[in-house]
């Protein structure tokens, strides 16, 4: 990696005896889009405002372009933040709005004009100008709060959930949109979301949080396919989860029986192992076998059938399926599953 544009060093934050924070360390580049993905209450909102300087921490560091902004305070230092709601002044016109961050710097107001002009153009709003924020619907407002941001030409982007009040289309095109933007401007975004269709959308670097920790990180393409934990399989997309054990070298015994299986783990360890349901088939006897199913529920969703299964060998354990949209599956069907080995997940975590 290169020099890392935005240094978190063994970040604690407590709140009473709550821990929120629990020696976190991150590295965001330059140019990049980081997303910080997790459930309600893992420390997203957290991490996001030691960043922003709105939240001083208990303990660590935060260093931005090398210098120690620890104890800083929002308005010194090269971050800005779009919150949820905007947060934009009414009585204001969205050229004011813009402009804001300028006018506080001392910057002269046909050149705070000319800037928030240009800015509004970047995010698709060139005709917003002198209009109020009562006057646009809920994705322009959201683009006057993101020209806003990025008039002052901050290092680090913040963005805390900002599609989070917009109906799921336009939080789909908003998405394509936040991404192009962040790509024109070259600044590095951080943006909290616990929407991990949205985190795949929108990250070169996504990190995967629960319970004040980073549980994973890496390209969304990586944590998707290779998860480092039973959490992560599970929080960013879909899996079917069971236990195994390391017999010998390249052997597993599971559930469904012993299962040649390529794996550095040691002999001897209890593993985890986990299945995308894209990668689960049914009659082909060819692949690994996982075993008669009854199918408990089938979902059409347009090109796939999402499918729901209990196994005969361990009833307890539900099978997620995605069968292409022509399979021909119904509830109650008894159905012979299985997978390829090459896409069976181990797990040491
Ligand atoms: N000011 C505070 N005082 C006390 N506890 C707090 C405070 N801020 C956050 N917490 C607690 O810290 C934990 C992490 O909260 P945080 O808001 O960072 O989570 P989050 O991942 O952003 O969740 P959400 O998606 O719901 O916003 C939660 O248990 C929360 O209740």
């Amino acid at each position: 990696m290169m020099t890392p544009l935005v240094q978190v060093k063994s970040v604690s934050q407590k709140f009473g005896a709550m821990c929120a924070l629990d020696d976190v360390s991150l590295d965001i580049a330059p140019r990049s889009y980081t997303v910080l993905l997790g459930p309600s209450g893992s420390g997203k909102t957290t991490l996001l405002s030691i960043l922003g300087g709105f939240l001083v921490p208990t303990t660590g560091q935060v260093l931005i372009e090398g210098q120690d902004c620890t104890g800083m305070p929002p308005a010194k230092r090269p971050t800005t933040t779009v919150f949820q709601d905007y947060a934009l002044f009414p009585h204001m016109t969205v050229g004011a709005n813009v402009g804001f961050g300028l006018r506080m710097r001392g910057v002269a107001s046909s050149e705070r004009d000319k800037r928030a002009q240009e800015v509004l153009k970047l995010v698709g709003l060139p005709e917003a100008f002198g209009k109020k924020p009562h006057q646009l619907s809920g994705g322009q407002r959201q683009r006057v709060a993101l020209a806003r941001a990025l008039v002052v030409e901050p290092s680090v982007l913040l963005l805390d959930e900002p599609l989070g009040a917009l109906d799921l289309k336009l939080r789909r095109q908003m998405q394509e949109e936040l991404k192009a933007i962040q790509k024109r401007v070259g600044t590095a975004f951080v943006h909290v979301t616990h929407d991990q269709e949205e985190a795949m959308a929108l990250a070169d670097h996504c990190v995967v949080m629960s319970n004040g920790r980073i549980e994973d990180e890496g390209p969304a393409e990586r944590v998707y396919s290779k998860p480092a934990s039973r959490f992560s399989a599970t929080f960013m997309g879909e899996s079917t989860i069971f236990s195994g054990r390391v017999i010998g070298s390249g052997e597993i015994e599971t559930v469904f029986g012993r299962w040649q299986l390529a794996t550095d783990v040691k002999p001897g360890s209890e593993i985890v192992l986990a299945l995308r349901p894209e990668h689960v088939v049914i009659d082909q006897k060819q692949l690994l076998p996982l075993g008669e199913g009854r199918v408990s529920d089938v979902v059409f969703q347009g090109s796939f059938k999402r499918v729901t299964a209990s196994l005969v060998k361990d009833e307890s354990l539900m099978l997620l399926a995605r069968l292409p949209a022509d399979a021909v599956v119904q509830t109650g069907d008894m159905v012979h599953f299985a997978c390829d080995p090459k896409h069976v997940l181990v797990l040491t975590r």
